[in-house]
């Protein structure tokens, strides 16, 4: 996609050949916008997303760290919305991405409700070890997805210490595998070392300095890879091939804009065999554009091009949230601006 003409007055941003630039902000604030999507269900301790989206020559990009994380860290995410924009989509191998259903930490008797809004998935992720909660929650919500998904995978965000790993994961019984069940590299290593479960690294890799150190410890067996926090659908790619372990691309809780790159990154994938977890649109009452919703289990990918029309009205954020996420797009910007890309 070295094609992906950019803009005509952006500024080659420091790198060598992949096309990629660096455009002003000015440019970027043309049609920038900051929306707060209300949700169906609480989840990350969310009941709204707020995030910015931009448009640029190849179609629309997303912008949206969650609103604690710093700037170094936001700067990626920012570096993802600029490729959308800028870039677009690289080529799909797929024409179809298999997706999980998601299952917040909500109480067991919730879920079948909830998977009627994933018709045809094949795999479910459920969240345990949610702070305040209980083991016997997290065997009851996994039981009441297992009775209507065979297949199901959980996620703990690292909240379990290599003991409580061990004990739940013995109590939960069979899952595809455990994501993130504690929060350093070594604990899943401890982890992996004592437990028949696969072990799958999610925030080890996207926010570690060195995703690598999850291959060299011989952490996991699969990769959770994130578009935005990683930087980007090609920065995405390209660590998902050199990684050598399963991958699956998931989202980060993004508009539909972020999620047609997660959708188009997934796609794009040579080997896409494990479910991915880009069905969170379905946990939002609204979206800035048609979500993406599972048909058959799978979600086809599909991009926000230049002329696209989104609804960036009915949920705007107000004026002091538009302020804040202006002024953290220019820390962000400046980063990159400092930045030589790979
Ligand atoms: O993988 C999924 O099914 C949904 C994505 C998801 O769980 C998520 C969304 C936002 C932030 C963190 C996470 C996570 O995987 O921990
Ligand atoms: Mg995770």
């Amino acid at each position: 996609m070295a094609g992906g003409a950019p803009g005509g007055s952006a500024r080659d941003g420091g790198v060598a050949g992949d096309g990629w630039v660096l455009p002003e902000v000015e440019e970027l604030l043309a049609s920038a916008a900051v929306v707060r999507l209300p949700m169906r269900t609480r989840f990350r301790g969310l009941t709204a997303r707020e995030t910015m989206v931009f448009a640029g020559p190849a179609g629309w990009g997303e912008f949206g760290p969650f609103v604690e994380y710093d700037d170094a860290e936001a700067a990626n995410w920012l570096r993802a919305g600029i490729e959308a924009a800028w870039l677009g989509p690289p080529p799909a191998v797929h024409e179809t991405v298999p997706v999980n259903a998601t299952v917040p930490a909500i109480p067991a008797d919730q879920v079948s409700e909830l998977l009627k809004r994933y018709p045809g998935a094949g795999t479910a992720k459920v969240k345990v070890a949610e702070p305040g909660q209980t083991l016997a929650d997290d065997v009851a919500r996994v039981e009441a997805a297992r009775e209507i998904i065979g297949r199901v995978r959980v996620d703990a965000n690292g909240g379990w210490t290599v003991e409580e790993a061990i004990t739940a994961l013995r109590a939960i019984g069979e899952v595809e595998y455990a994501e993130q069940p504690c929060k350093t590299v070594e604990e899943l290593a401890a982890v992996r070392r004592a437990v028949d479960v696969p072990i799958a690294a999610d925030e080890s890799i996207r926010k570690a300095d060195d995703p690598f150190r999850v291959v060299a410890a011989d952490a996991a067996d699969v990769a959770v890879v994130k578009v935005a926090p990683l930087g980007g659908m090609r920065a995405t790619l390209c660590l998902a091939e050199t990684l050598g372990l399963r991958v699956v691309v998931s989202s980060a809780l993004d508009s539909a804009v972020g999620m047609a790159a997660g959708v188009a990154a997934a796609a794009a994938l040579a080997d896409l065999d494990l479910a991915c977890g880009l069905g969170t649109g379905s946990l939002f009452t609204a979206d800035v554009g048609p979500s993406f919703l599972m048909r058959d289990g799978v979600v086809e990918p599909r991009w926000f091009g230049p002329d696209a029309h989104l609804d960036l009205r009915t949920h705007a954020a107000g004026e002091d949230r538009w302020a804040w996420w202006l002024d953290r797009l220019r820390r962000c910007h400046r980063i990159l601006e400092g930045t030589a890309v790979r």
